[in-house]
């Protein structure tokens, strides 16, 4: 006990809520010398009051102590009724309100064993006898002491009568109140989860607290595995998101930073969107779509083990009248050319011969035109090009046409000449033209096969139709009989009583009697099947044109077809086709033109630029397709896939299209169809008048840097119908306003066949007698251009207007 704990009489007195007197007297009584209010207490002393004290209020359960409100007294059978009457003879009054935690009370503990023997009559050490319990007196007295030294004590000796629940429920308020309170909730908590519980037994609830505790363990070992996110090749930002349990908000924030700008409704890349989710924490794996087509159509290769030699399949090309059907009339010995309007073929049928027991398809087609049709199309049928050239008529346009579309088809070609029976027959000089086409005869030293024969006679053909089968067994074509069939529509048409009849050729495995076909956007079953002679036929291998009933619709020439084993996904797929096709028709295709050629050539999209080129003279296409070639460079090959004469024709359009060509005019236009047929397909078409002005296009094209300055805008077409001489006015066209309108003020160019005969300006646009600004479509008017006055009847005056081009 520290000295500086000095304590007088009436600080104990008021700390036990006693009268000092009181505290003077037990000194007085016990102590050395008596004490007034006013004197300071020593050690000794203290210690002496303490244990005067708590001998003095005895209690018997700690129970007491807090019991304000108990009520159950032990039942204390007192041996002695009245022990200490002198004890008794100093009551402790009653104490009122809890005394503050008063310094003394560690004095008591640390002191008692220091007190001297002296109170020993007070019995301060003699076991507790329950006679000593006082219920009301240690009630009031007890708190003040009862903060620490007795109320540790806890009998429990009477372990039948003692109450644990209520020592728990009192032990609560010895606890500091915040955490009292804290418990009491938690209590509540407990109780209120208890009551909503179904009152389950104590296995099932058990089981249920451990469920729970499942339950959130996995939650939490969810939370901290990193989410894991598919994402395909494209994907729209907020799409993104909600993948990676995001907002659109956190999405666009992360893309931000890394330097892309897009809104939640933008569509993004694959390698931009893993980015993303990557940073915020998501485990990227790239998201494999699996199509209805990719499920449905079986497109894997074949091993090796199942291939077997196939037949070739053989295109007959040539220009118009040059012997095409007659050649193949001879080949299958019969005579179609007699029965066919004006000899002309009208659509591509297939036929299979024999030639010396190996088999030959061929499709009679009108020229290359339908064979580069199906070829746009995608379907590669054809394997060997047999080239009829009349041996008196020689190479002519759609001879070069025809070898220059299969060389972009990149088939071999082997030249027949026909008509040798002629007199006019000149082979050799045909020999000479086909060199400057690069087929240089077997017999100068080149590759091509020429074969002299007469259609008509029947003659040569053996030694042409061994060439084929000798340059199919070059090639080595093989097939798999045993897959699904695949192949190409060749043709199809409604029949009014059988409904679509399609003949197809089977490219690879076999075809069956009741399998169902897809084809472009018609399914089917085959429901009868019959060859080229009439034949009814129950399967179809490689390389066999087959006509089958039971499609139902028509398909397309040049569609691909597929036997398929499940029809209700053939069907899905057609609807989406169409759907597709729908959506195609709106969005327009991407080809080359030469605004995007730098960027394309940049992307390594494109790494050969075709070009087709069309002039009004020979000499000029040769002298363009020259120079052009010349423009080639390490990164992109210039390739002039065709040149010929003539007005730019649909068939040039569509070899451009096919090869993604882009379509040079020197002094030529495109006919409407062409015109029309270009717009469709998007191929860019440019007409100069000026070698020199296309060859530095399309080199600042290559570069780069292609000025866009201005474009050409067709406004409309007028027919001339009636030339007038006027004098003083000059030449008059009286013309029809074929399309669009003539403006007064628009460009003009006179085209003749196709050809520019002359480009310039307006001198005059009359109706009847009055100057007009404009004439529609389906009016007649008088047309005087400037400075040039050999206008023709037929001539067609084609308006423009330059229009600058906003880089
Ligand atoms: N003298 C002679 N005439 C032939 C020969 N081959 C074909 N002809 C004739 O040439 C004409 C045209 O023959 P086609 O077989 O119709 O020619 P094509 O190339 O198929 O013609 P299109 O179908 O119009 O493209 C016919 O009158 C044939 O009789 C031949 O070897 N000798």
């Amino acid at each position: 006990m520290s000295s500086l704990n000095k304590y007088r009489v009436h600080e104990v007195a008021k700390d036990f809520n006693l009268g000092s007197k009181e505290i003077a007297d037990v000194l007085t009584e016990y102590a050395q010398s008596p004490k007034n209010h006013m004197q300071v207490l020593t050690d000794q002393e203290l210690a002496l009051i303490f244990e005067y004290l708590t001998q003095h209020n005895q209690i018997g359960s700690i129970e007491e102590i807090y019991a304000d409100t108990y009520t159950e007294p032990a039942p204390q059978p007192s041996p002695e009724p009245a022990p200490a009457p002198a004890q008794q003879s100093r009551p402790v009054p009653q104490q009122q309100g809890k005394p503050s935690a008063p310094a003394p009370a560690p004095v008591s503990a640390a002191a008692a064993p220091a007190a001297p023997a002296r109170p020993a009559e007070n019995k301060p050490f003699q076991p507790r006898p329950q006679a000593d319990k006082q219920p009301a007196a240690s009630q009031a007295v007890s708190r003040p002491a009862g903060t620490r030294p007795q109320t540790k004590i806890v009998d429990t000796r009477k372990t039948a009568a003692v109450n644990l629940d209520r020592y728990d429920e009192r032990l609560e308020t010895m606890v500091p109140d915040k955490v009292q309170n804290i418990s009491q909730k938690k209590e509540k908590i407990r109780r209120a989860a208890d009551q909503r519980r179904p009152a389950p037994g104590f296995g099932s609830k058990r089981r249920q607290e451990e469920q729970e505790k499942m339950r959130r363990l996995q939650l939490e070992i969810a939370k901290k595995q990193p989410l894991k996110v598919e994402i395909p090749d494209e994907i729209a930002v907020g799409e993104l998101a909600s993948r990676l349990k995001k907002t659109g908000a956190e999405v666009v924030r992360q893309l931000i930073k890394l330097g892309v700008m897009a809104s939640v409704s933008d569509v993004i890349d694959y390698d931009t969107a893993a980015l993303v989710a990557m940073e915020l924490g998501a485990k990227v794996t790239k998201e494999v779509v699996v199509t209805i087509e990719e499920r449905l159509i079986d497109v894997s290769a074949d091993s090796e083990a199942d291939l077997v030699p196939r037949s070739p399949v053989v295109v007959v090309m040539g220009h118009v009248d040059h012997g095409k059907t007659s050649l193949l009339d001879a080949i299958r010995k019969s005579d179609v050319v007699s029965g066919e309007a004006g000899g002309i073929t009208q659509h591509i049928g297939a036929y299979r011969v024999q030639i010396k027991g190996k088999p030959i398809t061929f499709l009679d087609t009108p020229g290359h035109e339908a064979f580069t049709s199906m070829r746009a199309r995608g379907a590669m049928v054809t394997d060997i090009a047999i080239l009829v050239v009349a041996a008196d008529d020689g190479i002519m346009p759609q001879t070069v046409e025809a070898i220059n579309h299969a060389k972009a088809a990149n088939i071999p070609i082997i030249v027949a000449i026909n008509k040798m029976d002629k007199p006019g027959a000149n082979p050799e000089r045909i020999k000479q033209q086909l060199t400057e086409y690069g087929l240089v005869s077997e017999e100068w030293g080149g590759e091509t096969i020429i074969c002299p024969i007469s259609a008509k006679l029947h003659q040569g053909l053996d030694s042409l139709l061994e060439a084929v089968v000798l340059t199919a067994e070059m090639r080595e074509l093989k097939a798999n009989p045993k897959r699904a069939a695949q192949g190409t529509v060749i043709e199809a048409r409604l029949d009014k009583g059988r409904g679509p009849v399609t003949t197809v050729l089977v490219q690879n495995g076999t075809l069956k009697q009741g399998d169902v076909i897809i084809a472009g956007k018609a399914v089917g079953r085959v429901r009868a099947m019959t060859d080229d002679k009439g034949e009814k036929l129950t399967q179809a291998g490689p390389s066999v044109p087959v006509e089958i009933i039971g499609m139902s619709e028509v398909p397309g020439a040049g569609d691909l077809f597929y036997a398929v084993a499940d029809e209700r996904m053939a069907r899905e797929l057609v609807m989406q086709r169409k759907e597709e096709e729908k959506a195609a028709a709106s969005a327009p295709s991407h080809k080359v033109t030469l605004e995007d050629l730098f960027s394309q050539i940049q992307q390594g999209e494109v790494k050969e630029l075709g070009i087709i080129v069309k002039a009004d003279v020979q000499g000029t296409a040769e002298a363009v397709k020259t120079s052009l070639e010349k423009l080639s460079n390490p990164e992109v090959r210039v390739r002039v896939i065709h040149s010929g004469v003539g007005a730019i024709s649909e068939s040039d359009i569509m070899l451009a299209s096919t090869s993604n060509a882009i379509v040079v005019g020197f002094n030529v236009r495109p006919d409407n169809a062409a015109r029309d047929s270009a717009a469709r397909a998007n191929v860019d078409v440019r007409m100069y008048r000026v070698i020199y002005d296309c060859i530095n296009e399309m080199e600042a094209a290559m570069k780069g840097m292609l000025s866009p300055k201005f474009k050409e805008n067709v406004l409309g077409h007028a027919q001339v119908r009636q030339v007038y001489k006027i004098t003083g006015a000059g030449t008059i066209a009286g013309c029809y306003v074929q399309d669009g309108k003539i403006l007064r003020a628009s460009q003009v160019r006179v085209v003749r066949d196709g050809i520019v005969v002359f480009e310039g300006e307006l001198a005059s646009l009359r109706r009847f007698k009055d100057d007009v600004k404009e004439v529609a479509a389906g009016y007649e008017c008088g047309i005087g251009i400037d400075k040039f006055s050999d206008i023709k009847e037929g001539d067609v005056i084609e308006a423009f207007v330059m229009e600058q081009i906003n880089a």
